[in-house]
């Protein structure tokens, strides 16, 4: 979506499969307006000036500084909602999550729990350290919440259904987190008319960056999905989707940091091998992964003319780009992606 475009709001999913986002300007990084200001305003100007007038962008910067404002206050109507929030499952995804709900402020962590096998401890150790109830059972987690999201490996969820599914849970939404669950599957798990949504985000929601995409159950309602998208937002984008596009996202960004943290490690031991200090290579590395990304997210323009604006004729990047080409990293990350969406879809079918 084009990060001119702040006018579309609302979350739906329309029979043509159109997905729409909840209006949050996409711009993972920045939630300082003043910040993209600067970003947008500086570092990418003769980008920008290209494709917008100065009467646009001034549109722009004052879309931004609607869309922050409205994001705050929503933010802060949610707050006083004070909802409870359980956690089945305390392990790296429902960290990510729940740490960065309350660093976002949107979630008190006196009103978080979390259950786990508390066979590992680090786990009961990390979720204590930022103030959330460890509780003694799912079913406590059930009880003391009014959305529950559900975190455990795939294989566990039919387990974990099962077992708390003599619970009243007409005033519950459940959420789940887990990569190829469907919804058929939850909601057969659970008493009829259970509102559920699935989501798939990632763990960059840890640090407000994630990505997500949720789509709504038989029985979830408008609000449940709305509510669902507002506090995903506060850790990076969430767009309502169809769930047939789900295995797709699983494969694209559900597991996409894993390709990137790949590739800052390659670019970092490129660096080392050049005779740069590995904390400093790592660094450069990151840092040139987030501006990249951040320069798509801003600018709206193309990846393919970004590239060709990094790279002279006879130039030092062409030479880089033709090993890159000749090691097939494009049909790499495509098949990554692809076999990651494939994968996710024999998770459904185990
Ligand atoms: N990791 C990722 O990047 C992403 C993961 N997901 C999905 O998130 C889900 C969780 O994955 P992830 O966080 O990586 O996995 P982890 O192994 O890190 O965490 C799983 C958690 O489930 C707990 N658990 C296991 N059995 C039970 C049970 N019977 N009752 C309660 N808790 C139980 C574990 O307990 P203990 O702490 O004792 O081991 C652990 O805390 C998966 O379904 C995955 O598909 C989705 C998107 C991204
Ligand atoms: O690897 C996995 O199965 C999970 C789901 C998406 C990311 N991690």
């Amino acid at each position: 979506m084009d990060c001119m475009d702040n006018t579309k709001k609302g979350v739906k999913v329309s029979d043509n499969s159109e997905i729409i986002s909840n209006g949050k300007t996409e711009t993972m990084l920045c939630n300082n307006v003043k910040e993209k200001y600067d970003i947008v305003g500086s570092k990418s100007s003769l980008l920008l000036e290209e494709r917008k007038s100065n009467a646009t962008f001034e549109r722009f910067l004052q879309s931004v500084i609607s869309k922050f404002n409205e994001e705050t206050s929503d933010n802060t109507s949610l707050s006083q909602l004070n909802l409870k929030i359980g956690f089945i499952g305390a392990g790296k995804m429902a960290q990510a999550i729940c740490k960065g709900f309350i660093i976002s402020k949107l979630i008190k962590a006196e009103n978080v729990s979390a259950s786990s096998t508390g066979m590992n401890t680090s786990n009961v150790e990390s979720m204590k350290n930022i103030g959330v109830r460890m509780a003694n059972s799912n079913a406590d987690v059930m009880h003391s919440s009014d959305i529950i999201i559900i975190a455990v490996k795939p294989h566990i969820v039919s387990t974990v259904l099962q077992e708390i599914n003599c619970i009243e849970m007409k005033s519950k939404l459940f959420v789940s987190v887990a990569a190829g669950i469907t919804l058929e599957k939850i909601e057969e798990l659970l008493p009829k008319n259970t509102r559920a949504i699935r989501v798939m985000p990632n763990t960059p929601c840890l640090v407000q960056c994630g990505a997500s995409v949720c789509s709504p159950g038989s029985s979830a309602t408008k609000e449940d999905c709305d509510m669902i998208v507002k506090l995903m937002s506060s850790i990076g984008i969430c767009h309502v989707a169809p769930e047939r596009l789900l295995n797709g996202v699983t494969g694209l960004s559900g597991s996409g940091p894993a390709y990137v943290f790949q590739m800052v490690e390659a670019m970092s031991d490129g660096g080392v091998k050049q005779g740069l200090p590995r904390d400093l290579a790592t660094k450069l590395a990151a840092q040139t992964l987030m501006g990249a990304a951040k320069m798509v997210l801003e600018t709206g323009l193309h990846p393919g003319a970004l590239k060709d604006a990094v790279t002279s004729p006879g130039g030092t990047t062409i030479s880089g780009l033709h090993e890159l080409e000749k090691g097939g990293l494009r049909a790499a990350l495509m098949c990554a992606v692809e076999a990651a969406a494939k994968r996710a879809s024999e998770l459904s079918h185990s």
